[in-house]
């Protein structure tokens, strides 16, 4: 079942997203939270960082596991996502650094490393809140459109589209990385809640598509709408084309 919330800004549909994170932190302390990387979920984290030093929200007992990372990126480059993560949330919350995960982005046995980051997830219990962002073509993760889609943590070849897109993080486009690790579907699909964020009109085609489309692996977070409990949380402007009906106050059921 899907829910959609729908915000006036992006600031509110980030206070929203962590009014759930904070529900789930306080329901479970030693949760462990799916964690998201670009643009849309800084203010979400900012939030967080906010209500940490407010004393409300501690994750001296969460765990974390990121979805994805470039591949060939070291964790000191300044556009991996390691280097993002600690730079826009880690470093500010008392979060134990051991119980922080983000795939490697340099495994010397790809194979290997990829199974083992499966596995230290469902050591952990599996994945309590996993947050999203949406790439414009409809990835989630790096799980790209495609005739197939993997189950587990893979490497996989970036589509044109989402370097173009990821470009505006680098130098130039040549430097963009090809290739990523991600988290596959069935490790997304197996968190027990999930949140998606997106905002803005650059993403309001996408959402549309999300929600209207067959659910097809040429839009990977159409898969989504299969699982139990998914909350999507956009703006005014990431609603821009879904029908009145369903854009009113509050949750709408879609
Ligand atoms: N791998 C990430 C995705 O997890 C993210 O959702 C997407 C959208 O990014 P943005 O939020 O900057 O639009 O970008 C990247 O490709």
């Amino acid at each position: 079942m899907v829910k959609l919330w729908i915000g006036e800004h992006a600031q509110a549909v980030a206070e929203h997203a962590v009014d759930l994170i904070e529900q789930t932190i306080k329901g479970k302390p030693a949760c462990v939270l799916g964690l998201a990387t670009g643009s849309t979920p800084l203010k979400t984290y900012q939030e967080m960082i906010r209500r940490y030093r407010e004393g409300r929200l501690d994750f001296s007992q969460v765990t974390t596991f990121n979805l994805d990372e470039y591949y060939g990126l070291d964790e000191r480059h300044p556009q991996s996502y390691h280097y993002f993560m600690y730079e826009n949330l880690f470093r500010y919350i008392n979060i134990p650094r051991e119980r922080i995960h983000i795939p490697c982005g340099t495994p010397q046995d790809i194979e290997a490393y990829c199974r083992h980051y499966d596995q230290r997830i469902a050591e952990s219990g599996g994945i309590d809140l996993q947050l999203l962002g949406i790439g414009p073509n409809g990835h989630i993760g790096f799980n790209e459109p495609a005739d197939e889609l993997q189950a587990g943590t893979h490497l996989v070849r970036l589509t044109e589209d989402t370097i173009q897109a990821n470009a505006r993080f680098f130098p130039s486009i040549d430097d963009v990385p090809r290739q990523a690790i991600t988290m596959g579907m069935k490790t997304i699909l197996s968190a027990r809640k999930i949140i998606l964020l997106a905002e803005g009109e650059g993403k309001a085609m996408i959402i549309k598509k999300l929600l209207e489309s067959a659910i097809t692996t040429q839009l990977p977070a159409s898969f989504l709408r299969l699982h139990p409990d998914v909350t999507i949380l956009i703006d005014r402007e990431a609603a821009k084309y879904l029908p009145s009906s369903i854009t009113g106050e509050g949750h709408s059921i879609v």
